[in-house]
This record gives structure tokens, C-alpha cells and sequence, in this order.
């Protein structure tokens, strides 16, 4: 058996990552920039107000100080006319400073009686002027890769960009393996459980930014398993779930290899997880996930998702892995590396009391996994340890 990091590493090898498609900015969320944009534009273009209130020349504001009021500069509507000494002109926020000013007085801090103000309040250091490009200049780059968030999309927008180049999403086919198997919404029979598993992963994956696709269930047959293998051509990542065991009905790795799969590793030194299987097939990524609910959801978390970040063209790394202080003592660890599902709470990390890898109620709970080294001996409450949050 590999270790979780050989095995995260030997898949990361099998990636190539996708090529880029361009994308209107309002479907630009979420996705992965694929080049480096750089800005159209220069904001705000002109010097402008932060405030609304008086522009003036700066050497004359002082308190008791007048001007004459000469013209206004509104947002979208600048003064085309100059400031001279003892001249003010009305400014709102966002308008161009007219020229000759340097400061705009507050409107709170003005008396005005017709076309002349009066300075009343203490002004204070600051201009209230947003110096030209203060934001970002023209030709200002925005570097790739990166996953946009809602505020790049407000700055893609502010340097008008309005077509942004992603990469294309990874397309995941998801195929459940099982005669016991029923979709959800579907009436099964007595001897029949929900797929869940799917599901879990479509959505796990749908976060990472995949393009999921939930293949009909293969039941436990070669000719079924081939069917479902064969649907999910054109996909850049087949995930198959369940099966990948040793017993007669497992016959994922079987089926797979009389298709043409090279397989790269099957079996990994982790609990739960331990029959994860993976390979290239007929020039697509494949990994076959163990089907006990627990340990497919945690090998998503643990491979599936970084593999559909690396697709995207994002560094390939490990989840990210954070420490806290156990709240209990925990007993020895064994040969397989344990994610074990926990509770983190007011900074300490309780194991949940039940371990099975079948426990979705328990995985739904949990909000953390903590990490037990290889062989790592019984540890006290107190111990820091690393966990990935869920
Ligand atoms: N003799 C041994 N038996 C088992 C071993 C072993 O080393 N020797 N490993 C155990 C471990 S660890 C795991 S994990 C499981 C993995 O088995 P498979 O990948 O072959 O999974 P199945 O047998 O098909 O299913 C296991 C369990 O999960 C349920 N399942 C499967 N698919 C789904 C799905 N899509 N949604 C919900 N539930 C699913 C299935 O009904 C079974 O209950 O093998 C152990 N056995
Ligand atoms: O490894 Mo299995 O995944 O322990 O349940």
C-alpha cells in the first residue's frame, strides 16, 4: 500500500490541465482565470471627489474663509471651468475635481448664502480627493491562475473587461456500482439501499468547479459495468464508486483493465478509503472510489477535489491542513493514516464517538478530519494535532 501523499502525487502526474474558453463576465464567478488580463482602463480616470461638499483651492481653506460658488461638478458631469482664488465650485462624490482645485470642503463644514460660502467647521487634513488611477492603472495585470471571487469580478468589471479567458471545466463522470443500488426518489426493493454516493460527490466536485455528470448505475455485472464505463466517454475524469474490493461481486478493477485502463495504484495506506484505485483510461483520468459512503466522500475530499483543481490549471496541492488542540484523549493509531470524523468546537477537536465508514449522519456532524499519523501512539487531551475542515 502507498501513502495518502505518494498516492495524491501520482495522481497529480496523471493530470493535464484544460484548456481556456472565453466567458462573459457575469458567468465569470467561481471559475478559474486561464490567462493573465490586465486593466482597459485607468481608475477613476481623473482626480475625483470622495465627498460631497465645495472644491477649493487648498492654500485658502481656513475656517471664516469665502468663496464664490461658479459652477457645479456632479458624478458623470464635470465643471468644464477653472477654480481661481476665491472661487469654489459644487462637488459631489465621484465627479472630476475641477481644475485649479486641489480640496473639497464638506458640505457640513459650509454655510452658504446664494452664490457665496462660508467655511464654519474645522476642515481637517484630508483633501478629499481620490488621486487619479489611486485604484489600479491601464495595463494594471491581474494575474492567472486564480479562482474569481466576487470581488476580481467587481475589478474585472472596473478595468472593463467584460469577456474573461477560464479554463474549461473539468468534466466528471460519476458512475455508481451496485445490484443494491436505487436512485434517490426511486422505491427500492427489500434487499435495496439509496445511492447516495453520487450525490455527495457531484456536489463535492460542483464546488471544486467541475461539470459533474451522474452516469445510470452499473450493477454488478461486466456487461453493465462496460455500458456505464463506455457513457462516460468524453469525460476528462471517470469516478467510479463501489466494487473496488476483494470480494466476487467487486469488479471495477476487472472490467476496467479488459478496457484498456493502466492502472497507477490500488490501495492506499488510509482508513477509510484504503481500496482507492486509479489510472488513465482510454485518455481519461479514472479513480475508483471504495462505495462504503464515508470513505467515497473522504477520498473525494482528499483526491477528487485537488485532481479538479490541478485540471483547472490551480496548483496541485493537499487540502489545507490546519491545527488544533484535541478535547479528549485518543487511543493508538494502526498502519493506515485515519481521517477520522470530528467536531471542532471553541478551538478543540472531539473525534465523533462512532468511526464506521458507512455513517453518513455521522460525516454530515462532523465539520473537521482529523488526521492520525501511521502508528501514531494514544495521545492526551491537550495534544495538537492536524485536521482539514469539512
Ligand atoms: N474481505 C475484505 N472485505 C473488505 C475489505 C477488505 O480489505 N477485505 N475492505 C473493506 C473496505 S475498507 C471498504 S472501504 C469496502 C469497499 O468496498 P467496495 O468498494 O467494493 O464497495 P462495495 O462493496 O460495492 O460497497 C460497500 C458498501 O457501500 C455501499 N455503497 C456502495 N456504493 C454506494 C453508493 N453509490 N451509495 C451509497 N452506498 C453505496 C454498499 O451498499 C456497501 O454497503 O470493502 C470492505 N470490505
Ligand atoms: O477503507 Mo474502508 O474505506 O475502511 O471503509
Amino acid at each position: 500500500m502507498i501513502s495518502v501523499e505518494e498516492a495524491r502525487s501520482l495522481l497529480f502526474g496523471l493530470v493535464t490541465p484544460l484548456d481556456a474558453e472565453t466567458v462573459p463576465l457575469v458567468q465569470a464567478a467561481g471559475r478559474v482565470l486561464a490567462r493573465d488580463v490586465s486593466a482597459k482602463r485607468t481608475q477613476p480616470p481623473f482626480a475625483a471627489s470622495a465627498m460631497d461638499g465645495y472644491a477649493v483651492r487648498a492654500d485658502e481653506v481656513a475656517k471664516g474663509a469665502s468663496f464664490e460658488v461658479i459652477g457645479e461638478a456632479a458624478a458623470g458631469s464635470g465643471f468644464a471651468g477653472r477654480v481661481a482664488p476665491g472661487q469654489a465650485a459644487r462637488i459631489f462624490t465621484g465627479a472630476p475635481v475641477p481644475e485649479g482645485a486641489d480640496f473639497v470642503v464638506l458640505q457640513e463644514d459650509v454655510s452658504r448664502d446664494g452664490d457665496h460660502i462660508n467655511i464654519t467647521g474645522d476642515t481637517g487634513a484630508s483633501h478629499n480627493i481620490r488621486p487619479a488611477g489611486g485604484d489600479f492603472k491601464t495595463g494594471h495585470r491581474f494575474a492567472a491562475p486564480k479562482r474569481l471571487d466576487p470581488a476580481d469580478i467587481a475589478l474585472l468589471a472596473s478595468m472593463n473587461i467584460a469577456e474573461v479567458p477560464v479554463t474549461r471545466k473539468p468534466v466528471v463522470a460519476l458512475i455508481s456500482t451496485g445490484n443494491e443500488l436505487v436512485m434517490p426518489g426511486e422505491t427500492p426493493g427489500p434487499d435495496q439501499i439509496i445511492a447516495s454516493n453520487t450525490f455527495g460527490l457531484k456536489a463535492l466536485l460542483n464546488l471544486a468547479g467541475a461539470e459533474t455528470r451522474i452516469l445510470p448505475i452499473a450493477l454488478d455485472t461486466p456487461a453493465s459495468l462496460q455500458t456505464a464505463l463506455d457513457l462516460a466517454e468524453g469525460a476528462d475524469l471517470i469516478i467510479t464508486i463501489g466494487g473496488a474490493s476483494v470480494g466476487d461481486h467487486d469488479l471495477v478493477a476487472q472490467v476496467a483493465a479488459d478496457m484498456g485502463l493502466e492502472r497507477t495504484f490500488y490501495k492506499v495506506a488510509m482508513r477509510p478509503g484504503k481500496p482507492l484505485m486509479a489510472g488513465r483510461l482510454n485518455g481519461a483520468m479514472m479513480m475508483g472510489l471504495p462505495g462504503n459512503p464515508v470513505s467515497a466522500m473522504v477520498c473525494g475530499t482528499l483526491f477528487a477535489a485537488p485532481v479538479v483543481e490541478a485540471l483547472l490549471g490551480l496548483p496541485a496541492r493537499a487540502p489545507e491542513r490546519l491545527q488544533a488542540e484535541l478535547a479528549v484523549d485518543v487511543a493508538a493509531n494502526g498502519p493506515r493514516e485515519h481521517y477520522m470524523r470530528a467536531v471542532l468546537k471553541d478551538g478543540l477537536l472531539t473525534p465523533l464517538p462512532d468511526q464506521d465508514s458507512s455513517l453518513l449522519s455521522v460525516l454530515s456532524t462532523a465539520n473537521a478530519l482529523l488526521i492520525r499519523p501511521v502508528r501514531d501512539p494514544a495521545q492526551p487531551a491537550g495534544h495538537m494535532v492536524d485536521y482539514i475542515p469539512i
